[in-house]
């Protein structure tokens, strides 16, 4: 028999209420033996928990009971909301952990079970966990669409077009002798394989977006050291989060915020200072921030008045960063001691004068990065990939769906294969590989079993 497994559901201790789920076969007797009678499934009812062994009461706790299949986990369910004091809830998980076949859960194991017992796919799980973690608006809906299923029915759906394809295929060969089926059901099975790499690749090409919009953008803010970055990164940021002084190079380490922007994630990056010269300990700051500035969305170049530009020579943003194609933007600082001239750079790059001291200019840039956010992540209409994983593995689909069209020298069993491949890689996506499909639809299409 399967163990039943407990935790502590709700957050830190201590809290106004602590919830405790149980989740297994034992789940209705581990609750008989704390409490004197079982309320109504899924209705919560008061009941006072005592210790089975001496009949202590431990707490005062609203029960409910969920009877499995038809329960988060997809097995018998038992929540306990107790007082959230320490001892309250230590003592109650001590009482369960003494029952019979009960034993703590691992992280993520009601999530595993429900996998296990087929209520969530993969995708719906990741976006479960995404949900939890998700710290902004669009970050919260994009979770709660994946969670909800979007992602999995997508991939789904492409996996059953597939399936459905190579049954055509094997219908085909198997009533190849006979007369009444008709011609060359197969023929039409490229036509629908390229419409569907089409779908895959331009969801491929929108995946980095999904990602991002789980991860947060990037914003790296370099330039020259004593340039105002760390003024600035306060200042957006709105805390004391970068230590700011007069003396040139105090930023060695590369500093991070996060950011809600409309919604959108952002982590802004201070780095140290760029500069030839520096001490082994500040080359190390500037390794870091080169490192940071290559993986960057959007580069903000601080620079003071008379300072170095992007692309000057030497004191300017570095070749290797300026040839990976990331935009840049100027953020001419300290805009109070001089009036600042747009000088002469590169015409493309957007120009933002601030100033931190009088507190100008500001709001300015705040709602460029705002749009630059946006524009980045789109409407957030539809399902986007979100994992590297996704991507892996929509590559690999992509792969085999251009070998299934483009080989049309080949034998159809062999470019079936390829349709297969192409299924398995979704499958691997969403968790479920089921070989038993394709004698379903076959049957069910062609009536083989008449
Ligand atoms: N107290 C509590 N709150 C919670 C959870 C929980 O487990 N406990 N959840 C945990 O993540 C989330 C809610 N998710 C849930 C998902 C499915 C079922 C469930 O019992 N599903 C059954 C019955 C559905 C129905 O009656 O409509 C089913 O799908 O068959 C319960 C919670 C968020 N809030
Ligand atoms: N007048 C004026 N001074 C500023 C402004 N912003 C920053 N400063 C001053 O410029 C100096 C350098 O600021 P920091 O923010 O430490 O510069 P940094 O670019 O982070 O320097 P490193 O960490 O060395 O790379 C400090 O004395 C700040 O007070 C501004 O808007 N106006």
């Amino acid at each position: 028999m399967q163990d039943t497994i407990f935790a502590l559901s709700s957050g830190t201790l201590p809290s106004g209420v602590a919830v405790i789920r149980l989740s297994g076969p034992s789940a209705f007797d581990a609750l008989g033996s704390l409490c004197s009678s079982m309320p109504q499934p899924r209705q919560a009812a008061l009941r006072v928990l005592r210790d089975p062994q001496t009949q202590e009461p431990l707490d005062q706790a609203l029960v409910l009971t969920f009877p499995g299949p038809a329960s988060f986990t997809g097995e018998d369910v038992v929540e306990l909301q107790c007082h959230g004091g320490r001892a309250v809830v230590a003592a109650v998980l001590k009482s369960l952990g003494d029952l019979p076949g009960m034993r703590p859960a691992e992280p993520g194991e009601f999530t595993r079970r429900a996998f296990e017992k087929g209520r969530l796919d993969l995708t719906e799980v990741e976006g479960l966990a995404d949900l939890i973690a998700a710290e902004t608006e669009a970050q919260r809906r994009q979770a709660f669409r994946q969670m909800d299923g979007a992602l999995g029915r997508l991939y789904e759906g492409w996996r059953k077009r597939l399936v459905h394809m190579r049954a055509m295929i094997e219908a085909d060969f198997d009533f190849a002798d006979e007369e009444d089926v008709p011609g060359s059901v197969a023929d039409t099975v490229w036509g629908e394989a390229a419409i569907l790499k089409r779908e895959v690749a331009d969801h491929l090409n929108r995946s980095r977006s999904g990602e991002r919009l789980r991860d947060g953008l990037l914003v790296v803010l370099m330039g020259a050291p004593n340039a105002g970055k760390s003024s600035l990164l306060n200042a957006i940021a709105g805390r004391e989060v970068a230590i700011v002084t007069e003396e040139a190079g105090t930023t060695r380490d590369v500093i991070e915020v996060h950011l809600d922007l409309d919604g959108y994630p952002v982590t802004l990056a201070d780095t140290a200072g760029l500069r030839s010269g520096a001490g082994r300990v500040e080359q190390e700051g500037i390794r870091r921030a080169m490192e940071k500035g290559r993986a960057a969305d959007l580069i903000l170049w601080a620079v003071e008045p008379g300072g170095p530009l992007p692309e000057d020579e030497g004191q300017g943003l570095p070749e290797a960063i300026r040839t990976e194609s990331v935009p840049v933007w100027i953020i001419s600082t300290k805009a109070d001691l001089e009036t600042p001239t747009k000088r002469n750079f590169s015409g493309t790059m957007l120009y933002f004068p601030v100033s931190v001291t009088k507190g100008t200019g500001l709001d300015n840039l705040f709602k460029a990065l705002g749009r630059f956010a946006s524009d980045m992540f789109g409407s957030g209409e539809v399902a986007l990939a979100t994992r590297e994983r996704h991507r892996h593995y929509l590559t690999d689909c992509l792969g085999a769906l251009q070998d299934a069209v483009s080989r049309d020298h080949l034998p159809a069993e062999l470019r079936a294969e390829d349709l297969r491949r192409a299924a398995d890689a979704l499958g691997r996506i969403t968790g479920r590989i089921d070989v038993e499909d394709l004698l379903d639809v076959i049957f069910r299409e062609f009536c083989i079993g008449k």
